[in-house]
């Protein structure tokens, strides 16, 4: 039979697409356009007014890379935004405030089903972070090869859950101690630290900064020199290196989710949540 992992795929996928009739949008939450180069796609993130995770936007989105994933003219995807304000604000809070447990369990399935999706693609994956990221919105570029971060002051990214009076997740934890380490993990997620460009350079958590202008020619020429290496030696070692990391997350799914349900439902988490919307909402400009 499939071996298990791919078994699993078929399985959500097919959700995916039962999901994607019910919500039955007009709009278009994800653009996917070929770039000048061949074998790249650009995956654009169109979910106004800040790439907030609704779970009608990660449907669409798995839904897309899904296709990409199948798609044997593809070789790799620059992931961007196509929202003036921000790549990605992360979880959309109103879909984790107020609402009921079945809707928290669909909702972080769902979530846990986009970052396999991404951290296990054989494509080559390079974020062109054009705008803030923070918290979830972080989960695009911890899952990316490489990532590309404009040098504009407003372009803050990290893991801020902590002051939302939330934590992160193991499977966000642990790429990120991957890529800056254990010391600088420790620090930027217990503080719910977001790193200013030049901050995140020097920690790492991106491997470029690049004027605003530049991140999406930077991001086709960083993609032409990993598209220069074979792509069967390219993904077995990408799968040997993350596949211990992959592994956690598939093996303990169902108590993550029912660690996050029974959390979120908490009357004292709810109304930090509520706070912080509340918050949002009256520091517009
Ligand atoms: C569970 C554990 C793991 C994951 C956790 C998370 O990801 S937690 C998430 C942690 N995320 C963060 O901490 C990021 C929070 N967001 C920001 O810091 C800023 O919005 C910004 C810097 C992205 C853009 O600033 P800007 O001044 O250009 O724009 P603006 O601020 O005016 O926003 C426009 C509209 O979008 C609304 N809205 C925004 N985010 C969210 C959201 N996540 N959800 C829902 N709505 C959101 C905002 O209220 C406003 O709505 P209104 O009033 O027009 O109806």
């Amino acid at each position: 039979g499939l071996p298990d992992a791919a078994f699993w795929w078929k399985e959500r996928a097919t959700c995916c697409k039962v999901r994607a009739r019910r919500f039955g949008s007009q709009r278009q939450l994800v653009v996917v356009e070929p770039s000048s180069t061949a074998g790249v796609a650009v995956l654009k993130l169109k979910n106004l007014p800040v790439n907030s995770f609704s779970l009608e936007f990660l449907t669409e989105l798995i839904i897309n890379l899904e296709k990409l994933e199948n798609d044997k003219t593809f070789r790799g995807i620059i992931i961007t935004s196509d929202c003036p304000k921000a790549f990605s604000a992360g979880v959309d809070l109103r879909e984790i405030c107020g609402k009921n447990p079945a809707h928290y369990t669909e909702y972080w399935k769902v979530l846990q089903d986009l970052w396999l999706r991404l951290y296990l693609s054989n494509l080559v994956l390079i974020s062109a972070i054009n705008g803030p990221c923070a918290a979830g919105g972080c989960l695009i570029p911890l899952t990316s090869d490489y990532r590309i971060l404009a040098d504009n002051p407003k372009c803050l990214i990290g893991l801020n859950e902590t002051r939302l009076g939330i934590s992160a997740p193991f499977w966000f934890k642990d790429p990120l101690v991957n890529i800056i380490g254990h010391r600088a993990s420790e620090h930027a997620l217990q503080l719910g630290l977001l790193f200013p460009p030049a901050e995140a350079l020097q920690v790492g958590i991106v491997d470029k900064v690049v004027p605003k202008d530049q991140v999406q020619s930077t991001a086709l020429s960083v993609m032409t020199q990993w598209l220069a290496i074979p792509d069967h030696a390219r993904q077995l070692t990408k799968n040997m290196i993350r596949k211990p990391t992959a592994d956690l997350l598939v093996k303990h799914r169902d108590t993550d989710i029912q660690n996050f349900v029974s959390f979120i439902s908490r009357d004292s988490i709810q109304k930090s949540l509520q706070m912080y919307l509340a918050k949002l909402k009256q520091n517009k400009d």
